[in-house]
C-alpha cells in the first residue's frame, strides 16, 4: 500500500496537495488535465522532491525523508533514459548493480528479462541499434530486474505508435501487476487506462483525488472528469 499522508509537493508556484491511499498490487492510472500536476506527483513520490508537508509510507514504512535509491521503487520515463554507450544487457544491468560487476547469476537474470520483453539475443546492441518499441522493453527489462514492488510510469510510451503502445501496456500488466507490484502509471488516454488499469486518480487543480475503480469511473464519470474528457 502507497499512503500519501497530507501531502502537498510544491514546483515553482504551483502546488499539489494529495491525501490518498493506493492499494498494493493494483494498477492505478493518473489522469487530469495538462498542468494539474501528474508529474509532479510521481517525482515526489520517488523522492526528487522535498515535500513542504506530510508523509509518504509504503507498505509501513515511511519514506518522507529517503533518498530516491533507498526508495522502494522504479520510475519509467518516455526518455526510457538509457545510456547509448552502453550495451541493452549493460542497460538492464544497471538494475541490480550501478557498477554493473554482475556475477553470473545476475548475468542469467538480465538475459531472463531481455527474453521476458521478446529481446533475447539482443543483449549486445546498443540503443542506438533497437527500434525505440526495443529501446521502450530494455528500459522495462530494466525495471524487472530490479523488482521494486512500486513502479512509477510517467507516459513510457506515448511516443510508440498505437499497436506497439498497446504491446507495451499488455506487458506492463503481464510482467508488473502480475508479478503484484504496484503500479502508477500517467496517461493522458483514457483508452490505457480502460486497458490495463484496476483503479483510476483523477489529478485535477493541483489535487489528487482517491482512486476509483475504472470500469466504475468511465461508466459514471464525475463531473471533473467528464470536463477532461470533453
Ligand atoms: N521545475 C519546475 N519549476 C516550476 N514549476 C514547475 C516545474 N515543474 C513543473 N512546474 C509546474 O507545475 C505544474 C504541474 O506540472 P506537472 O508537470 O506536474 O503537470 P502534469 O499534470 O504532469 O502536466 P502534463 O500532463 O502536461 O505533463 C505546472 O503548472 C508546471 O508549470
Amino acid at each position: 500500500m502507497l499512503r500519501c499522508e497530507s501531502l502537498v509537493l510544491q514546483q515553482g508556484a504551483f502546488s499539489l496537495r494529495a491525501d490518498v491511499v493506493f492499494a498494493r498490487g493494483k494498477v492505478v492510472a493518473l489522469i487530469g488535465p495538462s498542468g494539474a500536476g501528474k508529474s509532479t506527483l510521481l517525482v515526489g513520490l520517488g523522492g526528487f522532491l522535498v515535500p513542504v508537508t506530510g508523509r509518504v509510507i509504503i507498505d509501513d514504512v515511511d519514506v518522507t525523508d529517503a533518498a530516491p535509491g533507498q526508495r522502494p521503487i522504479s520510475m519509467l520515463f518516455q526518455d526510457n533514459n538509457l545510456f547509448p554507450h552502453l550495451s541493452a544487457a549493460q542497460n538492464v544491468g544497471l538494475g541490480l548493480r550501478p557498477d554493473l560487476r554482475l556475477r553470473e547469476e545476475e548475468k542469467s537474470q538480465v538475459a531472463a528479462a531481455l527474453a521476458e520483453v521478446g529481446l533475447a539475443g539482443m543483449g549486445l546492441r546498443k540503443p542506438a541499434a533497437l527500434s525505440g518499441g526495443q529501446q521502450s522493453r530494455v528500459a522495462l527489462a530494466r525495471v524487472l530486474v530490479a523488482n521494486r514492488p512500486v513502479v512509477l510510469l510517467d507516459e513510457p510510451f506515448s511516443a510508440l505508435g498505437p499497436a506497439l503502445k498497446d504491446e507495451m501496456l499488455d506487458l506492463v500488466k503481464s510482467k508488473l501487476a502480475a508479478a503484484g507490484k504496484t503500479v502508477m502509471m500517467v496517461t493522458h488516454d483514457p483508452a490505457d487506462a480502460q486497458r490495463i488499469a484496476d483503479m483510476v486518480a483523477l489529478v485535477d487543480a493541483g489535487e489528487v483525488h482517491a482512486p476509483v475503480a475504472t470500469d466504475a469511473l468511465f461508466d459514471d464519470p464525475p463531473a471533473a472528469l467528464r470536463a477532461y474528457l470533453g
